[in-house]
Parts: C-alpha cells; sequence; structure tokens
C-alpha cells in the first residue's frame, strides 16, 4: 500500500512541486499550509510521514513539531527548510524530528531519506508489537495487556460502564510439564490461547500475564453475561482434547480456575480489580479448581443497596450459587488473607495460628536465603526455596507473597537468571509484609 504523506509548507509554490514530486515516486500526498490546517488533518486521519516547513507565519515549524510529537501515534517529522542553521537542526532533531532536509532539495536524496525514515518507523513498529506479544501463544504479554485493559477502564469510567476481569490459571499445569515435558506444556498453552480467541468477544482484551496465567478483560458487561462467558470457555476447555504433534497416541486434558470481577466504580484501577480477581481464582483453587469464583465489586453491590458482597461460584450449569455471604476481610495479619487461611485449614483459627507460628519460625530467613542464593547463582537451592515457599504461602492465605513468588520460582524454572533481581524485590517486600504482621499479632506466641 502507499504511504501517505502529509506536506506542510505556507509557500504554495513549494507545496505544489513537492505534491508532484511525491507523487511521481508513487506516493499518497495531502498538503496543508500551516500548523493549524496540518493538526486538522492529523487529528481526523492517519498519516505515514510528515515533511514540515521550519519558518512560517502564525504557528511555527518547532511550534507544529511539538505538538505532532506529542500525538499518541506521532508519524515521523523530516523538516524541510531553507535554513542550513546548524542550531536549526539540532533545535528540531532534539524536538523529535527524524530528519532535516535543505532546501532547495534534490528529488532522490528527499525520496531517500523518506524511505529511511518510513523503513525505521516500521521498524520501531514492528519491535513495539514483539514487545506487547507473547513469542509463543502471540497474544498480548502481560505488557500489551495492561496497556489495552487500561484503555478499556479509562473508557468505562467516561461512559459509566461496567469493566470485568477475570483471571484464568491452568489447573495442575506443572504435571503437565512433567508428563510430557516442556514442549508438551507449550503445545497446552498455545491450544488454550487459542480456545480463549474463539469463546470471548473480538473486542474482550486478552492476554498471557505469567507461566500458565492469563486475563481477559471484557468492557461493558454485566456479571451474568461475563460469568456466562467465562463458563462457556471453562466448560469447552474441560472437553477439549489436545494432542501432541511429536506423539499422536499422546492426549492431554485440562481444567481452569476462574476468579472474575465486575466493576464500574469509576475509580478502580486496572492493578486493584487484577488483585481482586487473582484472589478469587485462588478461591476457585482451594474450591476444588475446575470453576469459577466471582464476586460482585463492593460499589456495584452498593449501587444495589446491597450490603455484603456476594460470592458466586460455579462450577457446572446448575451449580450456580449466588447466595454464598462472603466473610468479611480481616485485618488480622498484614499481608495475609484472613479467610483463605482459614478456610485451608476447615476454618480451624486455633490451627491457623499454629501453622502462623511454624511459617514464621520455617520462612523467616527465606529473605536472605533467596538472595544469597540469587547471588550465588545456586539455582538449585533458589528453585527448592522458592517452590517450598509459594507453596505455603498458597495455604496460609498470602496470595501476595505467593504470586511474588511463583514468577520468581517460574524464572527459575526456566532458569531466566537475567530476571532474578527485580522479581526478587517485591518476594523481599511481600516476605518482610507477612513476617512483620505475624510478629505483630501473635508476637508473645513467637
Ligand atoms: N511448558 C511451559 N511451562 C511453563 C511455562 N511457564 C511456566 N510454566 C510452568 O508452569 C508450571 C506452573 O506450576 P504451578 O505454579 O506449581 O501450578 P500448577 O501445577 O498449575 O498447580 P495449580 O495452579 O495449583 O493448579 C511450572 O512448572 C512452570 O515451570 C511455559 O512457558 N511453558
Amino acid at each position: 500500500m502507499n504511504s501517505t504523506i502529509l506536506v506542510i509548507d505556507d509557500a504554495k509554490d513549494t507545496l505544489m512541486l513537492l505534491e508532484f514530486d511525491l507523487i511521481e515516486a508513487g506516493y499518497k500526498v495531502l498538503t496543508a499550509n500551516g500548523g493549524e490546517q496540518a493538526l486538522e488533518i492529523l487529528n481526523r486521519q492517519a498519516v505515514d510521514l510528515v515533511l514540515l516547513d521550519l519558518h512560517m507565519p502564525k504557528m511555527s515549524g518547532m511550534e507544529v513539531l511539538a505538538n505532532i510529537t506529542a500525538l499518541e501515534t506521532a508519524p515521523p517529522v523530516i523538516m524541510l527548510s531553507a535554513s542550513d542553521d546548524e542550531n536549526d537542526v539540532v533545535k528540531t532533531l532534539d524536538v523529535g524530528a527524524e530528519d532535516y532536509v535543505t532546501k532547495p532539495y534534490v528529488a532522490k536524496v528527499l525520496y531517500a531519506r523518506i524511505r529511511n525514515a518510513l523503513r525505521l518507523k516500521e521498524k520501531t513498529q514492528e519491535l513495539e508489537a514483539l514487545l506487547r506479544t507473547d513469542s509463543l501463544t502471540h497474544i498480548n504479554n502481560r505488557v500489551g495487556y495492561e496497556e489495552l485493559a487500561t484503555k478499556v477502564i479509562s473508557h468505562a469510567k467516561r461512559n459509566k460502564h461496567r469493566t470485568a476481569i477475570a483471571m484464568l490459571d491452568i489447573d495442575h499445569f506443572k504435571a503437565v510439564n512433567d508428563t510430557h515435558g516442556h514442549d508438551g506444556g507449550d503445545v497446552v498453552l498455545v491450544e488454550f490461547a487459542k480456545l480463549l480467541i474463539s469463546c470471548f468477544r473480538d473486542y474482550d482484551v486478552i492476554g498471557r500475564i505469567g507461566g500458565e496465567e492469563f486475563a481477559v478483560c471484557m468492557p461493558n458487561v454485566r456479571l451474568e453475561t461475563a460469568l456466562a462467558a467465562c463458563e462457556r470457555f471453562r466448560e469447552s476447555l474441560a472437553q477439549l482434547t489436545i494432542s501432541l504433534p511429536d506423539d499422536p497416541d499422546a492426549t492431554i486434558n485440562i481444567t481452569v480456575s476462574i476468579g472474575l470481577i465486575v466493576s464500574n466504580d469509576p475509580d478502580s484501577m486496572l492493578d486493584d480489580l487484577m488483585r481482586e480477581a487473582d484472589k478469587l481464582m485462588y478461591r476457585a483453587k482451594s474450591a476444588g479448581r475446575n470453576q469459577t469464583v466471582t464476586e460482585k465489586n463492593k460499589s456495584e453491590n452498593a449501587a444495589n443497596n446491597n450490603k455484603d458482597n456476594e460470592l458466586v461460584t460455579s462450577k457446572d450449569n446448575n451449580n450456580l450459587n449466588t447466595n454464598t455471604p462472603k466473610q468479611p476481610e480481616s485485618e488480622k495479619y498484614a499481608g495475609i488473607d484472613f479467610d483463605i487461611g482459614v478456610n485451608n485449614v476447615l476454618g480451624d483459627e486455633g490451627l491457623f495460628e499454629e501453622i502462623l507460628v511454624m511459617f514464621y519460625q520455617d520462612h523467616k530467613q527465606d529473605k536472605d536465603k533467596i538472595a544469597q542464593a540469587i547471588n550465588d547463582n545456586d539455582l538449585l537451592t533458589l528453585k527448592s526455596l522458592t517452590h517450598t515457599l509459594k507453596g505455603v504461602a498458597c495455604s496460609i492465605g498470602a496470595m501476595e507473597l505467593f504470586n511474588h513468588t511463583k514468577a520468581l520460582d517460574n524464572a527459575a524454572n526456566d532458569q531466566k537468571l537475567q530476571e532474578f533481581d527485580y522479581l526478587f524485590k517485591p518476594v523481599a517486600l511481600a516476605i518482610n509484609k507477612v513476617i512483620n504482621g505475624i510478629e505483630t499479632t501473635l508476637g508473645d506466641k513467637l
């Protein structure tokens, strides 16, 4: 497809000459006789490149340049000026111009500069897409997902729509890897992503958030609709039999645990919603996996004059329970979701306290031990520490610690050494929070 070039110049004859030359070279051309007209065009339509005069009456070329570079999808700008003052060259390049060509221009040199700028733009776009795409499944990675979902949430705020966020985690995925190898696990992840794409709507934002964890952001939906979509996916997945190209006799069946939250709270941030949905997903895990757990966001309940949040769990179509009251969340132990922890020991608070004392004694040094293992490049110790900590964090309901440790554990398993340092920081903070929380509440029993 021919690239579109916008030429901005106050001199009519220059505009005509450039238009002629550029059309001759195969480009589509738009012209503007000043900054105001140019910005109007850029607001209306996409342009691949801008040729911009520097000295113009009314809005100067510098001013126009600053406005263009501030656009969300700014096209590359080549300055085209009669001035060969080196300060002009430096200033415009510093403000964001791609190149600087002096007038009178030599057509074939100008064409070469244009081709170069367009090539660079294409490469940059390819790199930006890679930065946002998961290389295995080709859906959004965490960066891409968060960027798009954040836009959905801002749009929802402006239009007072609800947004649903679902966090999905494949059940017992480690066992798939253990049985069928990492390549077998990869095939499962790809099939999982394909099914996500086919089950959710085109404008739902889908992403792979971590190893075997995925997220879906559903714009403008009611809880019932979002829950139905999650359930449709969960059921389709449970019925899907995945075969491996390298081992046609092997078949794999998997299930998924889903946490779903729907919010129309204008102050909800994506991070908060994802955290809430993640907590619900771990409830689905604790409650036996292969199910969706959802809870209406507080503000939505408030709008319905409902004091308590509703917890909805759904294992199959005739097991939809909309009346299970949620336990009020306790602040008893910092960094620990008391409800999850206590539920993991069938509600026995005394036993839960004993487990926390054991956790404190066994893991209070973990931060230093993990730091040491990273420092020594001792992968075996690191894997063993993170794997154990991840498991116990989940069972005491320390979900933040669990999530961060899980990320570090995955990186250790995949030997992503360069990620260790930055993944360790949140683990260290989360351990501190939990250890200090236990000390504060159970000090005399430790
Ligand atoms: N094949 C493959 N495995 C991955 C990838 N990323 C993470 N994993 C693996 O995913 C597994 C996740 O295991 P766990 O976090 O223990 O969870 P699980 O076995 O799914 O158990 P539950 O979540 O509790 O049901 C680990 O073995 C990781 O090595 C990947 O890109 N490819």
